[in-house]
């Protein structure tokens, strides 16, 4: 990468822009995302590790697409273990289906419909025999207490899994794409048998034919977890690589300590043979530190993040592109590799940091509020969905993390608060699903490439431009919904 001014203070996503180059890619499809970092994801996209952001739904999703999902620290082990196996029985395929059965309610329907973006249910017997179909529509007008088997599609379109799962034949989907439309469905079952194995949707035809499983080696999709820094770290991450985690992140606030330093030797003792992440850090010191203390990939950032008040409450942290920027290079002499990590809000931020360097971007709070966010689906007063996000240095967290200390010691830690406790996270009415937004990023990120003459993310990185704007120049770029005289 290369600035086209010469910047004379450090530099944050709003404060860039990338210029364009002349270009020999001649589609946005033929850029490739993967990045080279050995975590084994397809696209350069990360759920961050924080509560409010990723468990098994976030997790089991992205990977289908290609991106990694971290597990938070605080979640217990034997939870991970059991998230872990959940993930990895899915299908990289097919989505996972919402299963009731025919006795269960409209009341139970709409209690766990909104937990998928595909907005259905599948009702079956036992053995997850296949009954029918109950869409979102179905369950107006009745009364809650309706049983699924008195008003469920018995005729909605069905797939067999001899239909649909020669490998990825882009003609087989796209013909199945048609099925679904010419049938007006949105969502159909896939059936092995009778056996309900998952659903497919119009959408997840389309993105197949794009996207590309992060898979283990016996072909499972992928599962991230994180251990902090406290504790019996080696035990922890060695019962994570029990359950079957692929990738380590060992994270703290202050990635560039003492405790950090050893809490690394440790993992990378316990975990010679899976990637291992290690941060916060940003400066090319910090990332020199971890790398020498184990890490193949450096996590960047102090105080981006949307939930993140260390910059209020200390003055310490980075302006993130310029973070990223330093790191990167830093990173790339030693070997290495960086995820830039929070303060993402629009798709341009992903392309800038990987225009930086970054191998991947990790995102947490515009992830929280999708349909696979962990949270709990509320309306406010206007009618909008939204669910809460909260940061890990929160009250709320912290007070989560330390319940089996005495009171005074968690007293004594509620002291140090570096997050906010509550914030909205609306969704999307047109991008509600996690999917959703990575169509999105991926989109922007693909163009961003093409008009960068890039096919790859190291030629991305190599071949960037990038100029510092005014923040009227930022302010230019953005759309107009309502007109302004
Ligand atoms: N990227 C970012 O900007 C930030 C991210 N976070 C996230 O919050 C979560 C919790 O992290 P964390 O608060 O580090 O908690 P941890 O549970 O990881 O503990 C941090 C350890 O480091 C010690 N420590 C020393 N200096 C600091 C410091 N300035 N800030 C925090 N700890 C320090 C603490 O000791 P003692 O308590 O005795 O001081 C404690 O032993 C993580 O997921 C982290 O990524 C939190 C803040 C900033
Ligand atoms: N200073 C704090 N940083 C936090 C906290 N919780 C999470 N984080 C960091 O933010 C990113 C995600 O950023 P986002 O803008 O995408 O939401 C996450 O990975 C952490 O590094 C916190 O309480 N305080
Ligand atoms: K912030």
């Amino acid at each position: 990468m290369r600035f086209l001014n010469t910047p004379t203070s450090d530099l944050t996503y709003n404060d860039v822009f990338l210029v364009p180059a002349s270009s020999r890619v001649t589609s946005r499809f033929d850029v490739d995302l993967t990045p080279r970092d050995g975590t084994g994801a397809t696209i350069p996209l990360v759920a961050a590790n924080m509560t409010a952001v990723t468990g098994r739904r976030m997790v089991e999703t992205l990977a289908r697409r290609g991106g990694l999902g971290i597990l938070p620290q605080d979640i217990p082990l034997d939870v991970i273990a059991e998230v872990t196996s959940w993930v990895k029985n899915r299908s990289p395929r097919f989505e996972t289906p919402v299963v009731l059965g025919a006795e269960d309610t409209v009341h139970d329907a709409l209690g766990i419909m909104h937990k998928r973006p595909h907005g259905a249910v599948v009702v079956c017997g036992p053995d997850r025999a296949y009954r029918g179909v109950v869409l979102a529509a179905d369950c107006t007008e009745v009364d809650r207490f309706t049983q699924l088997g008195t008003i469920m599609r018995t005729d909605a379109p069905v797939f067999s899994l001899a239909e649909v799962s020669a490998r990825s034949g882009e003609d087989v989907l796209a013909a199945a794409y048609d099925r679904l439309t010419q049938t007006r469905a949105h969502v159909a079952p896939v059936l092995d048998g009778d056996t309900v194995v998952g659903v497919l949707t119009r959408k997840g035809t389309v993105r197949s034919t794009i996207y590309t499983p992060a898979l283990d080696g016996a072909g499972r999709l992928r599962v991230g977890a994180a251990v902090g820094i406290n504790g019996d770290v080696r035990g922890k991450a060695r019962a994570l690589l029990d359950a079957g985690v692929d990738v380590l992140v060992v994270d703290t606030a202050h990635g560039h300590q003492r405790k950090m330093i050893e809490a690394l030797g440790q993992v990378r003792a316990a975990a010679p043979d899976v990637p291992v992440v290690a941060g916060n850090v940003v400066t090319a010191d910090g990332v020199q530190d971890l790398v020498d203390a184990g890490a193949d990939i450096v996590k960047v950032g102090v105080g981006p993040g949307a939930m993140c008040t260390t910059r209020m409450m200390t003055a310490v942290g980075r302006p993130q592109f310029s973070a990223v920027l330093e790191c990167a290079e830093a990173a790339a002499g030693l070997g290495r590799h960086v995820w830039a990590d929070g303060g993402v809000k629009h798709p341009r931020d992903v392309a800038l940091a990987l225009a930086a360097g970054a191998s991947q971007v990790m995102v947490g709070s515009w992830f929280a509020g999708t349909h696979e966010g962990p949270g709990e689906l509320n309306v406010d007063a206007d009618g909008r969905a939204y669910k809460e996000s909260f940061g890990m240095a929160s009250t709320r967290a912290v007070r989560e993390r330390t319940r089996g200390e005495g009171a005074f010691a968690r007293a004594r830690k509620g002291l140090f608060e570096e997050g906010i406790s509550s914030s909205k996270m609306y969704l999307d009415p047109e991008r509600p699903g996690v999917e959703d937004l990575v169509d999105q990023i991926t989109a922007g990120v693909r163009s961003s490439m093409t008009y960068a003459g890039a096919t790859s993310l190291e030629q991305f990185a190599a071949r960037a431009v990038v100029g510092i704007q005014s923040a009227s120049g930022y302010e230019e770029g953005r759309a107009r919904p309502v007109s302004w005289s």
